[in-house]
């Protein structure tokens, strides 16, 4: 195995590199918040933040994470709708069976001349959840379907209405479903037009994003077999984003778990699934449970909401709902902050934070009671023990409260077993 640790210390890895066909490495988007009437940037979003991954051919690829952790703005970003803030994406524009080495800077999609780029745009496609957004209320299916044929000069007429009914077969309709407009159809319909619509242009790569979210289970299940039967038969790579474990169970041969922006764990989905090693995963994992799972272990669910990403933690992004946190696993000055922000009376009291840096601040408050207390509840189990066993030292003088963390370890992805890499400092122990 060809293991690459990138600059910035993320594991980029190559297994089988010439059956890559999409790298990204080291990605970023970050969306900025803007203020006032001038519209000012005042912050960002960082909702990928420093993203590596391979997709290799006719591989499926899961990508899990609660709401709002980036997947989403990664899918834009991997299918070229979104320019990303920094990192970068490749893709083998070589073409089905063409022998080739590693994905290289000439294979950047922000750096191919326009005939390249064009190629990439028609080898990866998009399935998205809403299909009633996707799809034009307003045109018939075989406009719907046909479009990318008819614009990228592939066929017209009725060649173009043959090729049409080819695609609806081969999702499950037929040459009776070309002049309907897509109200006429059932949720799980629309997809199979959606799919028929990525297929157009045979494509390389799907982006599934929430395919199956919004359809009945049954519905689901047929959804997910014509997709199995398409890779099969056209050997497809997917990505496939979802909230759903038990869809990506089915679906994915490797399984890449997202938090606030970045990569906490990625490996084979059955090792992922049954020995998962970031403690993120694993309550993902334990609060859906398989209908086999012994009923008398406790479901655990996450404590507290996901942090604000255009303010994430810092060390391990999870460590502030980690339910086994240490004390290294980057506690900080904000943690501070964010545990006086669910204390209104002492947070209203709070006029100043002066940072050295990350790590060590003075925070001044309106009356010295208030820096008391602030004191007295940092050093009782008001606040979790690993974050006070994290502080080096705490002290108070009149309204102002000294705090310095102790440095942190370093949280990077790392290897707990073949192509299973996990980000948290106790995996594979
Ligand atoms: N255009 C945008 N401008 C500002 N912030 C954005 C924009 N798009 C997404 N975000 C923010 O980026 C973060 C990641 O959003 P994203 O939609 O990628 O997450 P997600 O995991 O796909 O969530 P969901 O499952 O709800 O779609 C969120 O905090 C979101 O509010």
């Amino acid at each position: 195995m060809n293991v690459k640790v990138d600059t910035d210390g993320t594991v980029a890895h190559q297994d089988d590199a010439g059956d890559v066909l999409l790298s990204v490495r080291n990605l970023r988007k970050y969306f900025p918040i803007k203020d006032g009437v001038l519209q000012n940037v005042v912050g960002h979003v960082k909702a990928v933040d420093g993203v590596s991954f391979d997709i290799r051919r006719g591989e499926t690829v899961g990508l899990v994470g609660e709401s709002g952790c980036g997947k989403s703005t990664l899918s834009g970003c991997v299918s070229g709708l979104t320019d990303p803030t920094g990192g970068s994406v490749h893709f083998n524009t070589r073409g089905r069976g063409s022998a080739h080495g590693p994905l290289d800077e000439g294979d950047r999609i922000d750096r191919m001349d326009r005939a390249t780029f064009a190629k990439y745009r028609r080898n990866v496609q998009m399935v998205f959840q809403d299909n009633f957004a996707s799809l034009n209320p307003r045109q018939l299916v075989v406009d719907i379907v046909g479009r990318p044929l008819r614009v990228h000069g592939i066929a017209s007429g009725t060649a173009l209405q043959e090729k049409v009914v080819e695609l609806l077969e081969q999702v499950g309709l037929g040459r009776q479903h070309l002049y309907r407009y897509p109200h006429q159809f059932s949720g799980g319909q629309r997809q199979r037009i959606s799919i028929a619509r990525a297929l157009a242009l045979d494509p390389e790569l799907i982006v599934l994003d929430e395919p199956t979210s919004a359809l009945d289970v049954s519905v689901q299940a047929q959804i997910l077999n014509l997709l199995n039967d398409l890779q099969a038969e056209r050997h497809l790579a997917y990505l496939f984003i979802t909230h759903d474990l038990s869809v990506v169970r089915h679906m994915a041969d490797r399984t890449i778990t997202m938090y606030l922006g970045k990569v906490v764990e990625e490996g084979p989905t059955q090792d992922l699934f049954e020995t998962p090693e970031h403690p993120y995963t694993k309550v993902l994992l334990a609060a859906k449970p398989d209908l086999d799972d012994d009923p008398d272990v406790p479901i655990q669910t996450l404590a507290g909401s996901i942090p604000d990403p255009a303010r994430p933690p810092s060390g391990c992004r999870f460590h502030t709902r980690c339910p086994v946190a240490t004390s290294t696993c980057g506690w900080e000055i904000d943690d501070i902050v964010r545990e006086l922000e669910t204390r209104e009376d002492l947070f209203d009291k709070l006029v100043g934070v002066d940072r050295k840096s990350d790590l060590e601040a003075t925070l001044t408050f309106s009356d010295s009671a208030a820096a008391h207390a602030v004191w007295e509840a940092i050093r009782s189990d008001s606040v979790p023990e690993t974050m006070r066993d994290a502080i080096e030292t705490l002290d108070v003088r009149d309204g102002a409260l000294m705090v310095r963390f102790a440095k942190p370890s370093a949280i990077e992805l790392r290897e707990v077993g073949t192509g299973h890499r996990a980000a948290c400092i106790l995996a594979g122990e």
